[in-house]
C-alpha cells in the first residue's frame, strides 16, 4: 500500500516510546472499532433482547469506559479513534424496555468516527502513523492559536459578525430560516454567529429555488429541543429589550404557534419539541449518506441500538459529535489552513482534510474540509491579490475540479425548474457598462439600447430579459433549426439548472467549430426563437378531440394503473416515441415534460364543465391530478371554482400545534369548518426511496414523519408544516388523499364532518396492528427490524407460502419467490440497513395502496370536493405479508 509522504507533518512527540505506544494502541483501537463496526454491518447477528453483549455496536463496558474517561482527562482526543456519545442527564427518561437485559445499560456507546474515504486518492488509505502525525501537529498548531490569537481572534470575530450583521439589515429586513435560527444559539457564541453570517451570505448569492432548500447541517447543528411555551414566555418578558425587539419579527416567523393569532390556552400549549424548519412548499431533501450528527436520543436503549442502526444505514459513516472536542470557529480553521496548506503535496491532501476532520468533527466530514478553504478565503480576504493567491494553493485541485464541486442537490424531476405551459421561461441578464465582461469583439454584451429595441421590441428592466421560448421551437415550421442551433438551444434551454441563463458566452463559444456565428448573432437567434409565440400551423388544427383521439391508445393503460402520481417529465425538443434521446414519459407526458405540446402522448387534461370536475368522468380526477391552467382550458372559470383544483386555489383552514390528548403534540383546528372542506397539504422535504431507508431508521426510535407515496417519500421530521403534527385514530375526522399538484405529488386533507375550532384533527395511518409497530409507545423490539435468525427464517417462510400459493396464478410470482429464498442467504453476508438496502426494506412508510379507482368512491364522504384514492399509512414492516404481496405483484 502506498503510504502518504506529508513531508511536512511529523509529528513533535515522535521518537517519543510512550507516545508512539499510546498513539498506536489508540489506532489499534480506533481499526479495531472501525473494522468492528464494518463487520457489525456485515453480519447479521441475533439482537432480540438488546444487550451489550449481544449487540453488534461496541458498547463500551466499564473497564473501556473508564479508560476513555481517563483519556479525556488527559487531553483526551489526542486521536479522535472513539467519539462519545454521553446522554444529558434530562434526556434520560424512566421508560422501561420490555425484556430489557439486566445488565444495566452504560452511559456511554462508542460511535467510530468515519474511516478515511479513499475515493480520490484511488482507494489508498494512509498509515494510521501517518494520520496521527498530522492529527498531533494541526493539534499542537490549534493549541498554539488559541493560546496566542484567542483574544485577537475573539475582538476580530466579534468585529467581523456585528459588521456582517449590520450590514445584512440594511440589505435584507425580511426574516429568513437562518435568522430564525439566532435564538436557538448562544448570542456569545461568536464562531456560531460566523457561521451563520456565512450561510446567509451564501444563501444570499444561490437562486431562489436552492434557498428553500433545506440545509440539514444548520438543522441539526441547531437540533436542541425548543419549548416553544417557554420561548414565547421569555419573548413576552423581553419586550421592552430594545436590542431583542430588533429581532422579534424573524423569530416569531420561526415559531409556529407565534405565527397564529390567537392565544393558546393552557391545555393545548405545545410540549417540547424538535427544531424543525417550517416551510410553505415541499422541497427536494438531500441524499446523505453519512450521517451529519447523532439524532437526539431519548433514552439509554435507544442510544444503543440507534448507533448500531445508524452506522449500518451511514455508509460513510457518522460525523460524530464530541461535546468537548475543540470548537473551531471559522476564523481559526482558516488560520490553520493557511499554515497547512503550503506544507502540502497533492498526495497527501485528502490526508489533511481527514486529519481536520479527525480533530473537528463537530465542523465537517473529510469532504466538507476538502470545499471549504475557497469559502473561507472570500469570507476573510478583502485584498484582490491575496484572495487570488490563496485560492490557487489546492494546486492538486486543477484538473480534476468536478471532484471537488460541492455535490449539487438532487432535484427529484417531476417538474422542470422553467417549464410554464407550452413555454420554457429563462432569463438573461444583460449587464451594464461599468461591469462588461467581454467574451470577444463580437460579445453581445456590445449591443446597445436601439439594437436591443430591435431585437425584442423594448428596453429590459433591470437589464433582465425574460424569455418565453415555446417547446415545440424544433417542430415549428418557422423555427427549422439546423443541428448547431437544436444543440444550442438544448444546452442553454434543458440543461441548465437555473431560472437564469448566466454564461450565455460560453455556450455560444462551443458551437464557433459547427458555425461561424459570434456571440451576438446567437443572442439574435434566441431572441428571435423566444419571440416567436406563434402558434404553430399543425397546433393550430388540433382541436382538443384531435388530442384526445391520439391520447386514447394510452389512456386505457393509464386508468388501468389507478391513480397515477409523477411521472419523470421528459426533457428533449420535438415530441416523444421511442428512441427519442431523454424521453423518460415511458407511457405518457404532460404540461410539465418538454416535449412539444402537440405531442401525441401529452396528457390533454380535461374538457369538464367548470365545477364539473367531481367523479371519475374528469379524466384529471380519475388518473388523481389536480386540473393544470394550462392544459384544462374550460373548468377555469373566474366565477365557478374548479372541483378538482382545491390544493392550488383553496387556502388552507387555519390549524395549530398544541399538546395532543392523543400523544405528543397534536394539530388543533384554528376556525370552525364543514364536512368535506379541503384542509390543507402535508409539506416536508421528498426523498429517494435510499433516503427514506436511511431517514426510516432515525424514525424507529421516536416520532416518525415519513409519509409515502408511490414513487416518493414526503418527510417532515426536520422540514415541514403543521400537518406533520396529526396523530392517529381509528375514527379519524379528517381523510387524506394523494394527488399530483401543479406537477408535485401532494397529499390534500379534507374534513371528514363538520368541526369546530380547537377540536383535535386526526388521520388514520393504516389498520390496527401495523400502526402500533411505529408508535413509540410500543418496545423498540417491536419496532425494530427483525435482525433474529429465527424471525428472518420466519419471515421468508410465511412470503414463501404466499408465493407459492400465488405461483398457481403466473410465472411472475416464482421468480419474486426465488428472489426472497436469495435474499435470506445473502443476510448472511448482507445488511439489510445499508445504503444498498433493497426495496423490500422500506419500513415506517405511510404509503398510498394502488387501489382502482372506482374504490374511492366507495368511502368518499359526501360534499368531499374531489373524488381520490383514500390515503391510507401503511407500516411496512419486515414480517409484514401484506407488504411482500403488494411488493411481489410489482
Ligand atoms: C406524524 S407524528 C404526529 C405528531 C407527534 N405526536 C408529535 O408530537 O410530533 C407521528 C408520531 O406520533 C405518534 N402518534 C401518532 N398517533 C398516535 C397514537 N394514536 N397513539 C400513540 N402515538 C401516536 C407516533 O409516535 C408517531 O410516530
Amino acid at each position: 500500500m502506498a503510504s502518504f509522504p506529508f513531508a511536512g507533518f511529523q509529528s513533535e512527540n515522535e521518537g517519543s516510546d510512550e507516545e508512539e505506544c499510546s498513539s498506536s494502541n489508540q489506532n489499534k483501537a480506533h481499526v479495531e472499532s472501525v473494522s468492528a463496526m464494518k463487520r457489525s454491518s456485515r453480519t447479521i447477528k441475533p439482537r432480540i433482547p438488546y444487550s451489550p453483549e449481544k449487540s453488534s455496536t461496541r458498547v463500551v463496558d466499564r473497564g473501556l469506559k473508564q479508560k476513555i474517561e481517563e483519556k479525556k482527562l488527559l487531553k483526551t482526543s489526542k486521536n479522535s479513534e472513539v467519539v462519545t456519545k454521553s446522554i444529558p442527564e434530562n434526556r434520560k427518561t424512566e421508560t422501561t424496555i420490555k425484556n430489557s437485559s439486566p445488565v444495566p445499560w452504560t452511559d456511554r456507546t462508542v460511535i467510530p468516527i468515519a474511516p478515511f474515504d479513499s475515493t480520490r486518492t484511488n482507494g489508498i488509505t494512509p498509515k494510521d502513523d501517518e494520520i496521527n502525525g498530522i492529527t498531533e501537529k494541526l493539534r499542537t498548531w490549534v493549541e498554539e492559536a488559541l493560546k496566542e490569537k484567542e483574544e485577537a481572534i475573539k475582538d476580530e470575530v466579534l468585529a467581523f459578525s456585528a459588521d456582517i450583521r449590520d450590514k445584512n439589515k440594511e440589505n435584507s429586513p425580511a426574516p429568513t430560516s437562518s435568522d430564525e435560527n439566532v435564538v436557538a444559539r448562544n448570542s456569545t457564541d461568536a464562531s456560531a454567529d460566523f457561521r451563520e453570517n456565512r450561510d446567509k451570505e451564501n444563501r444570499k448569492t444561490k437562486p431562489q429555488s436552492s434557498a428553500v432548500q433545506v440545509d440539514a447541517d444548520s438543522t441539526e447543528e441547531l437540533g436542541s429541543e425548543y419549548d416553544i411555551h417557554e420561548k414565547l414566555k421569555e419573548e413576552e418578558k423581553s419586550d421592552n429589550d430594545s436590542h431583542h425587539a430588533d429581532r422579534e419579527t424573524d423569530d416569531a416567523a420561526e415559531l409556529p404557534v407565534k405565527s397564529q393569532s390567537y392565544a393558546l390556552t393552557d391545555e393545548v400549549h405545545p410540549i417540547k419539541m424538535h427544531y424543525f424548519m417550517p416551510l410553505g412548499n415541499s422541497v427536494c431533501g438531500k441524499d446523505e449518506t453519512q450521517l451529519r450528527n447523532l439524532p437526539e436520543l431519548y433514552n439509554r436503549t435507544d442510544d444503543i441500538a440507534v448507533c448500531s442502526e445508524l452506522s449500518k444505514a451511514f455508509s460513510r459513516g457518522i460525523r460524530g459529535y464530541e461535546p468537548n472536542a475543540y470548537e473551531i470557529s471559522d476564523l481559526l480553521l482558516f488560520e490553520i489552513m493557511k499554515k497547512a496548506l503550503p506544507k502540502t503535496t497533492a498526495a497527501d491532501a485528502e490526508l489533511l482534510y481527514y486529519a481536520l476532520y479527525r480533530l473537528f468533527p463537530n465542523y465537517g466530514s473529510q469532504e466538507e474540509m476538502s470545499l471549504v478553504f475557497p469559502k473561507l478565503v472570500k469570507l476573510f480576504t478583502r485584498d484582490e491579490a491575496e484572495l487570488t493567491d490563496y485560492l490557487s494553493w489546492e494546486t492538486w485541485k486543477v484538473g480534476r475540479e468536478e471532484e471537488y464541486e460541492e455535490e449539487e442537490d438532487k432535484s427529484i424531476d417531476w417538474k422542470h425548474p422553467c417549464s410554464k405551459g407550452n413555454f420554457f421561461v429563462k432569463s438573461i441578464r444583460l449587464p451594464s457598462e461599468d461591469e462588461r465582461d467581454l467574451c470577444s469583439d463580437e460579445c453581445y454584451k456590445y449591443m446597445n439600447d436601439d439594437d436591443l429595441i430591435d431585437v425584442i421590441g423594448v428596453l429590459p428592466i433591470n437589464n433582465v430579459l425574460e424569455l418565453s421560448i415555446p417547446k415545440n421551437v424544433s417542430s415549428n415550421p418557422r423555427n427549422v433549426l439546423s443541428k448547431p442551433e437544436y444543440l444550442f438551444l438544448y444546452a442553454l434551454v434543458l440543461k441548465h439548472e437555473n431560472q437564469f441563463i448566466v454564461d450565455f458566452c460560453g455556450v455560444a463559444s462551443r458551437f464557433k467549430n459547427q458555425t461561424n456565428r459570434t456571440c451576438s448573432e446567437w443572442f439574435k437567434f434566441l431572441l428571435g426563437v423566444a419571440n416567436n409565440f406563434e402558434e404553430s400551423e399543425t397546433n393550430k388544427k388540433r382541436t382538443y378531440h384531435d388530442k384526445w383521439r391520439s391520447f386514447d391508445k394510452v389512456l386505457k393503460k393509464v386508468r388501468s394503473m389507478g391513480t397515477v402520481f409523477a411521472i419523470k417529465p421528459c426533457c428533449h425538443f420535438g415530441p416523444c416515441g421511442p428512441g427519442v434521446d431523454n424521453c423518460s414519459c415511458e407511457l405518457f407526458c404532460s404540461v410539465f415534460c418538454q416535449c412539444d405540446d402537440d405531442c401525441a402522448r401529452r396528457f390533454p387534461g380535461c374538457q369538464c364543465a367548470p365545477g364539473q370536475c367531481r367523479t371519475n368522468s374528469c379524466p384529471c380526477v380519475a388518473i388523481g391530478w389536480e386540473c393544470i391552467e394550462d392544459s384544462c382550458s374550460k373548468c377555469y372559470d373566474p366565477s365557478i371554482k374548479c372541483q378538482n383544483s382545491c390544493a392550488t386555489d383553496i387556502e388552507d383552514k387555519e390549524v395549530r400545534v398544541g399538546k395532543s390528548n392523543i400523544e405528543g403534540n397534536g394539530l388543533f383546528l384554528g376556525e370552525n369548518v364543514k364536512k368535506g372542506d379541503f384542509l390543507g397539504v402535508y409539506v416536508g422535504e421528498f426523498l429517494s426511496e435510499a433516503e427514506t431507508e436511511r431517514r426510516g431508521i432515525m424514525a424507529f426510535f421516536g416520532n416518525n414523519y415519513l409519509y409515502g407515496l408511490p414513487n416518493t417519500t414526503i418527510d417532515s421530521s426536520r422540514a415541514g408544516n403543521l400537518w406533520r403534527f396529526a396523530n392517529h385514530a381509528n375514527v379519524p375526522n379528517c381523510s387524506g388523499t394523494g394527488s399530483l399538484v401543479q406537477g408535485l405529488p401532494t397529499i390534500k386533507f379534507h374534513a371528514l364532518k363538520a368541526m369546530k375550532a380547537g377540536e383535535e384533527l386526526t388521520l388514520s395511518y393504516g389498520d390496527q396492528g401495523s400502526v402500533k409497530k411505529f408508535m413509540h409507545y410500543s418496545p423498540l423490539e417491536d419496532r425494530l427490524p427483525k435482525w433474529n435468525e429465527k424471525e428472518t427464517v420466519n419471515h421468508v417462510k410465511k412470503v414463501s407460502i404466499v408465493t407459492e400459493q400465488k405461483t398457481k396464478k403466473g410465472v411472475k410470482r416464482k421468480v419474486t419467490n426465488t428472489k426472497n429464498q436469495k435474499r435470506r442467504k445473502d443476510d448472511e453476508n448482507a445488511p439489510y440497513c445499508s445504503s444498498s438496502i433493497p426495496p423490500q426494506d422500506t419500513r415506517f412508510n405511510y404509503s398510498l395502496p394502488n387501489t382502482p379507482n372506482t374504490d374511492y368512491n366507495a368511502n368518499k364522504p359526501s360534499g368531499l370536493s374531489s373524488v381520490s384514492p383514500p390515503c391510507q399509512l401503511v407500516y411496512k414492516g419486515f414480517a409484514d405479508d401484506e407488504d411482500d404481496e403488494s411488493e411481489d405483484s410489482n
